[in-house]
């Protein structure tokens, strides 16, 4: 097992990344206070939730099955944790366990954050996606039909135990859409884990366990340091926003769970490249070489055929980077070198929109 810190004062945590960490005697009960309630979804309690349960042994611990998929992430499903936490009085001093992906990390979360105005979770996630990125740093919430997590709060874990052999039961689709965050660390700030990832696609595209661990724990790092340094994001932390704006216009716009979120990311890096390029900020050679490995991680690097100018441009306009009406995109400077901007010339956004508009899909 390997251990990253997260240095956040008296809410600092641990993340432990490793294979078999489920069944590791007394380590998810190490970080329970009292009761526990495992949340997860219809998928993955077939496969993983007696495991969690035995993992809790003499902890009281009750559990509550969510619908699965983006569709219901929002206030109506996450209303069931708080009636089954209510249903079993539970008290202030239970704890969550968020056992899934990214969708009931943040559910999870956001209940843990407003449950009796707060207690204590914990992320066991499932996917590369949640492995690499949703249960690290706080961001928790549920998305509203008018916008990606509208409603949420920054509530952080008390740790975060990433089991690598569940990656075995995950769909390619999903495996793939997690390689969109992996690669978006690699961009913004850490251009030796960019030619990394180049150099061992092929195993991590294969499963490769010493592979996908060592990106899992440099993932981790990554966001780890930027959490630490910026933890509500009124600065730097928006870095790890790269492609987000225009691809939570994508996922919300094309109704929430059609385009998976790393896919709508993965069209959002291709868009900010467009835009990097067309300021003049990254040369072709940049874009190319960034859209080529986006490609090989069987990413798409277009937008849907229905999403035009327009529509991005109502979604973008609610976008939580917004600030006095201004849209603030993430920039590339280079492959490990970004910036956040709202001071840059809108018409090569325009012209970003314009040329991504009709497109048809590349999704895989
Ligand atoms: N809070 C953050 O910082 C943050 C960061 C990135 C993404 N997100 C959010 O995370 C969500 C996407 O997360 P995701 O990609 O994990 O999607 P997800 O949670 O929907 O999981 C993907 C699918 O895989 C299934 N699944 C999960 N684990 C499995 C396993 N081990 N074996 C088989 N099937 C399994 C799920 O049931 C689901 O059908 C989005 O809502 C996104 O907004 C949040
Ligand atoms: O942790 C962060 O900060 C991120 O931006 C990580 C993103 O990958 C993630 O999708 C996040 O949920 C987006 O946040 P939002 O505030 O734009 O909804
Ligand atoms: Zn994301």
């Amino acid at each position: 097992m390997q251990t990253v810190n997260i240095d956040l004062g008296n809410r600092s945590y641990p993340i432990h990344i490793g294979s078999g960490l489920i069944d590791q005697q007394g380590l998810l009960a190490s970080h329970v206070r009292d009761r526990a309630m495992v949340v997860t979804n219809e998928t993955i309690a077939p496969l993983y939730l007696d495991k969690t349960l035995a993992a809790l042994g003499n902890v009281p611990s009750s559990s509550v099955i969510l619908k699965d998929g983006e569709s219901f992430k929002n206030l109506d499903e996450l209303n069931h944790i708080f009636s089954a936490l209510l249903n079993e009085n539970f008290d202030r001093s239970c704890t969550l366990i968020a056992l899934g992906g990214g969708v009931i990390g943040d559910m999870t979360g956001y209940a843990a954050a407003s449950y009796q105005r707060g207690v204590d979770f914990i992320q066991l996630p499932t996917t590369l996606l949640s492995q690499v990125d949703s249960s690290v740093g706080g961001k928790t919430g549920v998305n509203h039909a008018l916008g990606k997590n509208m409603i949420g709060a920054f509530h952080q874990p008390v740790a975060v135990i990433a089991d690598m052999d569940t990656l075995a039961t995950l769909d390619e689709r999903e495996l793939r859409a997690g390689l969109a965050e992996v690669i978006k660390y690699g961009f913004i700030i850490d251009s030796d884990f960019f030619s990394w990832l180049e150099d061992n696609m092929d195993a991590l595209l294969s499963r490769d366990p010493a592979a996908t661990g060592e990106a899992v724990r440099r993932s981790c790092e990554i966001k780890a340091r930027v959490v630490e340094a910026d933890e509500r994001e009124h600065g730097m932390r928006a870095l790890l926003n790269l492609g987000h704006t225009f691809g939570h216009a994508i996922e919300a716009a094309m109704g929430y769970g059609t385009w998976l979120h790393g896919e709508a990311v993965s069209a959002g890096i291709a868009m900010a490249l467009d835009t990097s390029v067309r300021l003049g900020l990254i040369d072709e050679a940049i874009r190319t070489r960034g859209l080529r490995l986006l490609e090989r991680a069987g990413l798409p690097i277009r937008a849907p055929s229905q999403m035009t100018p327009e529509v991005f441009l109502k979604y973008m306009a609610r976008d939580k980077k917004v600030s006095a009406g201004a849209v603030r995109l993430i920039l590339l400077d280079g492959i490990g070198r970004s910036h956040v901007s709202a001071d840059f010339d809108h018409s090569a956004l325009h012209a970003t929109l314009e040329h991504f508009s009709g497109q048809e899909s590349a999704r895989g």
